[in-house]
């Protein structure tokens, strides 16, 4: 974890940062968009269309209102935030003139190239471009541009605007100061910072939460206990310490004699399969997606907007805590 004296006001003036792009403003651009205008930048997002604009703005302006519903941010810090945003189609317009330009379209590679090979005639010469990956390796996405020694990734996580982990990859071209500028940024918003010391599919997060999905689904599919059962299991305990200490420390607390035993007996019966559970494989063929289309694994009234204002409120007392 990267360490930098704690005094964010004094940060924030500092920072070279002060406009930012975020290109794409779906379910993490938005709230990306948020947490930039939130730290007193000057935010402009873009996206496809005029009506995914529009949900955009809307679903800001709810994360906002429930934030000050919850007594998370005053009505000055609501403004503020809001005034700070603006919304186009046109991506040269969005990029020309941003200090830091941050992508959150969807995960396919070659719309990622695409997009860069477009910045490239675009966007200042000292503007920074953080990608949103949630697995490609910065090695991948900097195959396809020439300003590699300003490209980073800023792993965000769902909802942007809530979850402070913000996982942070480097090119080995990256030069030292794009990343302590973004980092700096990233801190002074409100962030918890991780950098990698080296660049992994995955990062750090997805992969912990992969082994542990991996097994959630084996343990579905083999009957083991239902869905429900399964999640209170993991809510209830090992959800609830890994909300304040991480699995390594738990384990030197637990006593490695002891972990020596649990890995050492468990580990040739978990599952170890290397493609996507089958349950989610025949779900998203018939196109159960989860919350967003009303059904997954369990069944969900409208769009599942309920569901998201429930982990939202939620998230929120566990911030406050
Ligand atoms: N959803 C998550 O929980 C999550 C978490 C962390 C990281 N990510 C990563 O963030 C990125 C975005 O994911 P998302 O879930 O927000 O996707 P999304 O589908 O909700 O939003 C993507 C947006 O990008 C727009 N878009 C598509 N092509 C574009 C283009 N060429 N130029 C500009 N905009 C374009 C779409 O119109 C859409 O609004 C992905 O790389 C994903 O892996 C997602």
């Amino acid at each position: 974890m990267i360490e930098y004296i704690d005094n964010s006001e004094i940060r924030r003036k500092l920072s070279l940062i002060k406009k930012v792009a975020v290109i794409g403003s779906g379910t993490m651009g938005h709230g990306i968009a948020q947490v930039f205008a939130a730290a007193q930048c000057q935010v402009k997002i873009y996206d496809l269309r005029e009506d995914l604009l529009l949900k955009a703005e809307r679903m800001i302006i709810q994360n906002l209102e429930m934030m000050k519903k919850e007594s998370y941010i005053n009505s000055g810090e609501q403004k503020e935030t809001l005034a700070m945003l603006s919304y186009s189609t046109d991506l040269f317009e969005a990029v020309h003139e941003a200090d830091l330009i941050i992508e959150a379209i969807p995960e396919v590679l070659e719309f990622k190239h695409q997009l860069f090979q477009l910045l490239e005639t675009m966007i200042r010469s000292t503007a920074i471009i953080a990608s949103n990956t949630s697995t490609f390796p910065i090695s991948k996405l900097a195959e396809a541009c020439t300003f590699s020694e300003r490209l980073l990734i800023t792993h965000f996580f769902n909802p942007a605007h809530l979850v402070k982990l913000v996982e942070v990859v480097k090119h080995e071209d990256t030069l030292p100061w794009a990343a302590e500028e973004v980092i700096n940024l990233l801190k002074a918003a409100g962030k918890k910072v991780v950098m990698l010391n080296k660049d992994i599919p995955g990062f750090i997060a997805n992969r912990l939460q992969a082994a542990v999905v991996r097994e959630a689904f084996y343990l579905l599919e083999e009957g083991i206990a239902n869905a429900d059962d399964i999640d209170q299991v993991m809510s209830e305990g090992p959800g609830m310490r890994w909300a304040l200490n991480g699995p390594l420390r738990i384990a030197d607390m637990g006593g490695l004699d002891i972990w020596e035993k649990v890995t050492g007996n468990l580990f040739p019966e978990l599952d170890c399969s290397t493609e996507a559970p089958r349950f989610i494989v025949e779900s998203v063929k018939q196109g159960n997606l989860g919350a967003k289309t009303g059904r997954g694994i369990y069944e969900y009234s409208g769009t599942g907007d309920g569901a998201s204002d429930i982990r939202d409120k939620q998230l929120i007392h566990l911030l406050k805590m």
